[in-house]
């Protein structure tokens, strides 16, 4: 490894690691819940070790993945739900960052919903999402049920990943949010929670 990847790795790690702390500020990442990835300009994929509190990472809590999900080195283990990482960085090229958390929010709007979808319409703040330039737009969050087994719920997801703009919701469970970067993650992820925390509140007048 040169060090010029090193620096890149170092980069990555740093920014899952400061995202965890800053999705655990918001409460978005109770007890061993939420995972985080980020690939690297090198086409390399950071993602954190499963179980552990994703707000108190540590260098070695970030291990690297292949693009099939499997860690680079077999003796470590990945998220339970590395493939649904993996299947977003193979979708989409220009992402460069995932995160899952689960919020209060998420878990108790989505399982008062029965539908596969949640309509949010009329917000300032849509215009967090790619392509959105007013509020006067609606933007359909997808509601897929939740399961123990990823790669079928990976099978799930997939045939709706080109119509995204906001992410998704797993009932019960929590949301995937991505973006070209860490930065632009967060700013989504923080967009969706502060919509979905608005339509709880909406629902409980
Ligand atoms: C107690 S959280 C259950 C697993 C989960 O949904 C999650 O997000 C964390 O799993 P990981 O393997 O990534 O730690
Ligand atoms: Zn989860």
């Amino acid at each position: 490894m040169t060090q010029f990847s090193d620096r890149l790795w170092s980069e990555a790690v740093q920014d899952v690691i400061q995202a965890g702390e800053r999705m655990d500020q918001r409460g978005w990442v109770p007890a061993t819940a939420g995972n985080l990835s980020r690939r690297l300009e090198d086409g390399r994929i950071a993602i954190t070790r499963s179980g552990g509190h994703k707000g108190f990472l540590t260098v070695p809590d970030v291990i690297e993945i292949d693009p099939a999900g499997r860690p680079i080195d077999p003796m470590q283990k990945s998220s339970a739900e590395t493939l649904l990482h993996t299947q977003l960085y193979a979708a989409d090229p220009l992402i460069g960052a995932v995160l899952h958390g689960h919020s209060v929010a998420a878990t108790v709007l989505s399982m008062a919903l029965a539908g596969s979808s949640l309509t949010l319409a009329g917000y300032e703040l849509l215009k967090v999402f790619e392509g959105q330039s007013t509020h006067d737009t609606v933007i359909d969050v997808p509601v897929f049920d939740n399961d123990q087994d990823i790669a079928r719920l990976a099978t799930v997801v997939a045939p709706r990943l080109g119509a995204m703009p906001a992410g998704y919701i797993i009932r019960g469970h929590g949301v995937y949010v991505w973006g070209r970067d860490m930065k632009m993650a967060l700013a989504r992820l923080e967009g969706l929670e502060f919509l979905l925390a608005c339509e709880l509140e909406r629902r409980k007048l």
